[in-house]
């Protein structure tokens, strides 16, 4: 499948976005699929016995290093239906088992996709060596291989100093059945041992058995993991999870069933992360956003972070098919967000706007993410004229005071696309704001600034 286009067509050669100030933001959107319940799809479909059809995929950089990842261990992958499917024909295991070479798979800054890919193919089998962008190269994924490594035929290493990207991977598949993993840098590494352990049942030739995966320590992101369980089981596999003991600090253990993927035809969700920026639109104008295409029910924790607006102030309205959030008078907040870390950056606009500081905690691992979302965040806040406080675990983002002489900032956004669709919204109650390279947002939302033009009604403006 040819690659999507990565940046906006409206945003080529362009460098800097700003969105203009105005009245209350009010309308409907539906973003575009969630890139999380994509990248899981995707990997279960390439693992499946035959043909799935995944519905509503999102199309973005993140999405793209998976599609071709796995197109370059044979896998097919068509778009349809006017390119809102993915017709997706799973991989031939002995063909890729006989590959004399090594495959090089370069994976841009797609956490996902280098840790679920990490896993998978350990368990199937095979020589790669997965890479990235320098910042990949910076992004922990030590404790995904040492869960590996005891059970792994063969070597997994990490090339880069302290336990990062590169991945250079020569397995014969696994012969263990247990394997633990340390959780408090990333979920991600557990939830890719997880897809990984029906591969390794699943696989030509071996022999069918159960895989029992134990948590070591603290999990973070927890939510994901339970995505993760429902996507497997949508492709028929049998998970379970269970706590160890009664108290909430007890290890999370994980079962699953001998037997691989069947294949699938399957819904994804709109991304709930990429919601979270029109609900912050509606939160801090005094507008009335709706989102549509998510409910309370959502496989996606992040539509959580509604629950933060509410605490705020705003009005909640959950539909079958939609929530729709209406601004008030903002409040500020002392809120946990381990489970809702990639809402803390719009969160963090909000704040700026609420009558009373807001501390944010239990996110020690964003700084581990696309940029340090903690010190980072907190420079470019400062730049509104924004009182911050860094601390180990979050931020405490004091209200801005003196708005009425704010004459304007320019704002770096870090090759993070949540630095650039979050910041943007200050412009929605500040004059200039400046966002530098926009088109970052084409990690996991390429017609993000289209789409929040729609919405508000009223033009940003590009600049060379
Ligand atoms: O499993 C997933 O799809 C994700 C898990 C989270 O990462 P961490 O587990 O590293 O917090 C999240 O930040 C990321 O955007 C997507
Ligand atoms: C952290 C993120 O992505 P990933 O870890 O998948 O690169 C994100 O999308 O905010």
């Amino acid at each position: 499948m040819s690659p999507k286009q990565s940046t906006p067509a409206d945003s080529q050669g362009m460098t800097v976005v700003e969105v203009l100030p105005g009245g209350p933001v009010c309308g409907s959107i539906q973003p575009p699929g969630s890139k999380s319940l994509t990248n899981r799809a995707l990997l279960c479909a390439a693992f499946a016995d035959g043909v799935s059809t995944l519905s509503g995929a999102l199309r973005s950089e993140d999405t793209e290093v998976m599609i071709e990842a796995i197109e370059s261990i044979g896998v097919s992958v068509v778009a349809t239906d006017g390119g809102r499917s993915l017709v997706v024909d799973a991989v031939n295991r002995s063909q890729l088992k006989a590959a004399d070479h090594r495959l090089d798979l370069f994976i841009a800054n797609s956490g996902t996709t280098i840790r679920f890919l990490t896993a998978a193919l350990s368990a199937a089998g095979g020589h790669f060596l997965l890479h990235g962008v320098e910042r990949m190269h910076e992004r922990p994924i030590a404790d995904l291989i040492d869960a590996l490594v005891p059970v792994q035929e063969g070597s997994i290493a990490t090339q880069s100093p302290n336990g990062c990207p590169p991945v250079l991977i020569q397995s014969d598949g696994w012969s263990g059945e247990t394997l633990s993993v340390a959780g408090a840098v990333s979920s991600q590494y557990l939830s890719g041992l997880m897809m990984a352990a029906p591969i390794a049942a699943g696989r030509s030739g071996g022999t069918s058995r159960s895989t029992s995966l134990r948590v070591e320590g603290e999990l973070v992101s927890v939510p994901y993991v339970q995505m993760t369980a429902e996507v497997m089981r949508c492709f028929s596999a049998e998970v379970s999870l269970d706590k160890t003991g009664d108290e909430d600090s007890s290890p999370l253990q994980i079962n699953i069933k001998a037997g691989g993927y069947h294949s699938q035809d399957y819904a994804i969700e709109p991304d709930a992360s990429a919601a979270s920026y029109f609900w912050a639109a509606a939160a801090i104008t005094g507008g009335d956003v709706t989102v549509n295409g998510l409910s309370r029910d959502a496989l996606q924790g992040d539509v959580g972070f509604c629950d933060v607006l509410e605490q705020m102030g705003c009005e909640i309205i959950h539909g079958e098919d939609s929530i729709r959030v209406i601004g008030a008078t903002l409040h500020g907040v002392d809120v946990d967000m381990n489970e809702i870390s990639d809402t803390v950056q719009t969160l963090s606009i909000v704040a700026l706007f609420a009558d009373a500081p807001t501390r944010v905690r239990g996110v020690a691992h964003n700084r581990f993410k696309e940029t340090d979302r903690i010190g980072d965040l907190a420079i470019e806040l400062r730049k509104l004229g924004a009182v911050v406080d860094e601390h180990d675990d979050g931020l405490t983002i004091h209200p801005l005071t003196e708005t009425d002489s704010f004459s304007g900032a320019t704002l770096k956004t870090y090759h993070d696309h949540r630095m650039a669709m979050s910041l943007s919204l200050a412009g929605l109650r500040l004059p200039g704001v400046k966002i530098l390279d926009p088109a970052c947002t084409s990690k996991t939302y390429p017609e993000y600034f289209a789409d929040l033009e729609q919405l508000i009604g009223r033009a940003h403006h590009w600049s060379n």
